[in-house]
């Protein structure tokens, strides 16, 4: 980027969160457990035995946390809602409490200016769901699309852009084919089932918004380039085959209506014929995808399951506390294939950011008390990957929006709080939110609407 940038009118910035990660008290009033709150309660899923009992306490502070939104000038706010929230038992009795609580917490967010991007599924099924089949069973999409009405009749209008899915890919990949999440399964017979039955739910769902619904929906994927470590034929189809697996499983059916062919030739014998009505089901016209995008991959032929590819670390790279290497390019180049791949549909950044050491306590300036947390890498991190995006949009792609992972410092999963991803500190102990530097940086981006970056 090498011009003053201008990036287009209505461009929303904003910030993004999960309910799980955030939230905490994920059983109170009336919830139910997510399979979440029992992987984390599962002896040696957790690093550290960290829960999301707690997490930011947002569930009681997130009136605070809107006025913290407000002071950074941030135009929209992408969160996801608990499922069990809102369905207990996953299907049938509805818990008010649960749709009170983000009836609520939309209603701030636009009295201060800031428009709500709603996420339905940001991995924590209900409990109940897992114990019927959870992803396995192909009744789930019938279950997710009942979910998804009660949140359209509750708060469309309020809520105008929809988010069914957040990153299939790692619901399926650390779900059921590694175990590294939950539910914690490891089987590559698992792993294309719950795949497909994730995508036969979005489309359920995109579907019932169409007749409940009047403004927009979305999916969201994590997508990173795969670049390929040589010019061999191993490594170029090691390349292909990880290029489809990550960047094609879920956006091919959804926006072209089949799989790339590469995933027969990872599963073999583990890929079933889809039935053809599926990808009807799967397939409808969407208003907008929002990219995830952290980093890049450079690819490599190896013996690895499932897809027989490793990532070759780079000796001059810049990598976060989470292993991954800084590469704004990666951005631009994805975004590109994006639009040459599935055409002029607009796209939301709808994560972006990084993990690097912040302390556990923000300092304090012994003069005037005022509380500082200092993240020089996270700000070169996100000036360079807006960069990309503008050159992005310079080259002709329809990105609309930027929402930074994350707002608050929070759960990462099963890594707990040992990675601090957010723009505003958060001391678990007192619970004391802190904006970072880049934060304040990020409020002057917005503030001059990317001229300052
Ligand atoms: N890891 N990491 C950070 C971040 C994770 O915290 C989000 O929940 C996911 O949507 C996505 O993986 C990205």
């Amino acid at each position: 980027m090498s011009q003053t940038p201008v990036f287009p009118e209505g461009f929303l910035w904003g910030a993004a969160t999960a309910a799980h990660q955030i939230e905490g008290s994920p059983l109170a009033d009336g919830a139910g457990p997510s399979i979440w709150t029992r992987f984390a309660h599962t002896p040696g899923m957790m690093l550290n035995g960290d829960t999301g009992d707690v997490a930011c306490d947002h569930y009681n502070r997130w009136r605070e946390d809107v006025k913290l939104m407000r002071e950074l000038g941030l135009t929209a706010y992408r969160f996801s809602v608990s499922w069990s929230r809102i369905l207990p038992e996953g299907t049938g009795r509805v818990n008010p409490k649960g749709v009170d609580f983000y009836s609520r917490l939309v209603d701030a967010l636009l009295e201060n200016g800031i428009e709500p991007l709603l996420t339905l599924y940001h991995w924590d099924l209900p409990a109940a769901l897992d114990d019927r089949g959870g992803w396995l069973n192909r009744d789930i999409a019938d279950w997710f699309a009942e979910y998804a009405g009660v949140m359209y009749r509750a708060l469309d209008g309020r809520v105008k852009k929809w988010v069914t899915l957040n990153e299939p890919w790692v619901v399926t990949d650390g779900g059921y084919l590694h175990g590294a999440l939950a539910p914690g399964h490891r089987s590559r017979f698992e792993a294309p089932i719950a795949s497909h039955n994730l995508m036969r739910a979005h489309g359920a769902a995109v579907k019932a918004y169409r007749e409940l619904g009047k403004h927009e929906i979305g999916l969201v994927v994590n997508i990173e380039p795969k670049y390929p470590a040589s010019d061999s034929a191993e490594d170029q189809a090691a390349t292909r085959r990880a290029h489809a697996y990550m960047n094609e499983q879920y956006l091919h059916p959804a926006l072209l209506g089949h799989y790339p062919p590469e995933l027969k030739e990872i599963f073999g014998e583990a890929w079933p014929d889809w039935p053809a009505e599926d990808f009807e089901l799967i397939k409808q016209k969407l208003d907008f995808v929002g990219i995830n995008y952290y980093t890049r991959n450079v690819t490599r032929a190896a013996e690895s399951y499932p897809l027989n590819a490793a990532m070759v670390k780079q000796p001059l790279g810049t990598y976060t506390e989470t292993g991954w290497e800084v590469f704004p390019q990666g951005l631009a180049d994805l975004l590109l294939w994006f639009k040459r791949t599935y055409g002029d549909l607009p796209v939301y950044i709808t994560e972006n950011g990084a993990a690097f050491f912040d302390p556990p306590t923000a300092d304090v300036d012994p003069r005037t008390g005022a509380r500082r947390v200092r993240d020089p890498l996270r700000i070169d991190y996100l000036r360079k990957h807006i960069g990309a995006v503008y050159d992005a949009i310079q080259a002709g792609v329809d990105v609309r929006g930027y929402m930074l992972w994350s707002l608050l410092d929070n759960l990462e999963w099963s890594l707990g709080y040992s990675k601090r991803f957010g723009m505003i500190h958060v001391n678990y102990a007192t619970q004391e939110r802190t904006p970072k530097d880049s934060a304040r940086w990020y409020a002057e981006v917005i503030r001059t609407h990317g001229r300052k970056l």
